[in-house]
């Protein structure tokens, strides 16, 4: 099988940013706000397990955020890979970024307003945030009341923006107080999460300098492994293997690099 190697201290972790979302399609920025897959990301997060399912990769345990974009990718795959009952833990932390008083807006109008280099600053870089959601926006009470946030975040930690920074700060201790024993004692795992959650841990794994990052744009519905050393660092040549047709890996990796200019896509 593959992923399952006899040198027990090699660990296998599968990470997935879920299918294309409705709003994704429509080049909306969405952070928190709970929007489903688009009918292109349904058939995405079916291919995602088909291709899973033929690599050959059996999971202990998944982990994902509490988003619907993420949980139904996380579903579909699970059907796939015929592990519907896999144990699943659910988290904020691995919640997309919260995009802040941007959430809401069309990426191509916010560029056209605020110029490009000030998007792409909010977007890919490390530490500068959007704006902040002030209580009038149209998503925060929606968000903040919430009933998915009875448990956390409590009120001191509840993002108003946050930058890849400020989210690493929650991902990150997820990452190596959660995720991390579980992969160190020998339990092959599947997190399926959001672009910039997903950055933040690549970021941490591969030790990605704060100006680099910008340049890291991942893909909807395409699954990559690691696989790590007891320490949880990546062996050699072990980052970020994207899994699938190599064609298929290009052309997505594209889409998602050009999605700031474009029109509506189907
Ligand atoms: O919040 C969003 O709009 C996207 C990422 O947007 P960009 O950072 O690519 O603008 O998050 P996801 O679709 O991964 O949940």
């Amino acid at each position: 099988m593959a992923g399952c190697c006899n040198d027990s201290s090699n660990h296998v972790v599968v990470m997935v940013r879920h299918g294309q979302s409705e709003w994704n399609r429509q080049n909306i920025f969405s952070g928190w706000v709970d929007i489903g897959l688009s009918p292109k990301g349904k058939h995405e997060a079916i291919a995602a397990g088909v291709t899973i399912k033929n690599s050959g990769y059996k999971f202990h345990i998944a982990y994902t955020s509490v988003l619907t974009r993420a949980e139904v990718t996380l579903d579909t795959i699970l059907n796939r890979i015929d592990q519907p009952n896999l144990e699943v833990v659910r988290s904020w932390r691995l919640n997309e970024r919260h995009y802040g008083a941007l959430t809401g807006l069309s990426k191509t109008e916010t560029a056209n307003k605020f110029g490009e280099e000030q998007v792409k600053l909010w977007r890919r870089s490390y530490d500068v945030p959007p704006p902040p959601m002030q209580e009038d926006h149209p998503y925060y009470k929606q968000i903040r009341e919430d009933p998915r946030y009875a448990e956390g975040p409590d009120d001191g930690e509840f993002p108003s923006s946050e930058s890849l920074k400020m989210t690493s700060e929650r991902t990150l201790p997820f990452w190596k107080q959660t995720i991390g024993p579980e992969v160190r004692s020998g339990k092959r795992v599947l997190i399926v999460s959001h672009g910039n959650s997903l950055r933040s841990i690549i970021k941490h794994l591969d030790r990605i300098s704060d100006a680099d990052i910008n340049n890291l744009n991942l893909p909807t519905g395409i699954p990559f492994v690691y696989t790590l050393d007891d320490k949880l660092h990546p062996l050699p040549g072990e980052s970020m293997k994207f899994l699938g047709d190599e064609a298929v890996i290009k052309k997505a990796i594209e889409d998602v690099k050009n999605q700031r200019r474009s029109t509506l896509k189907k």
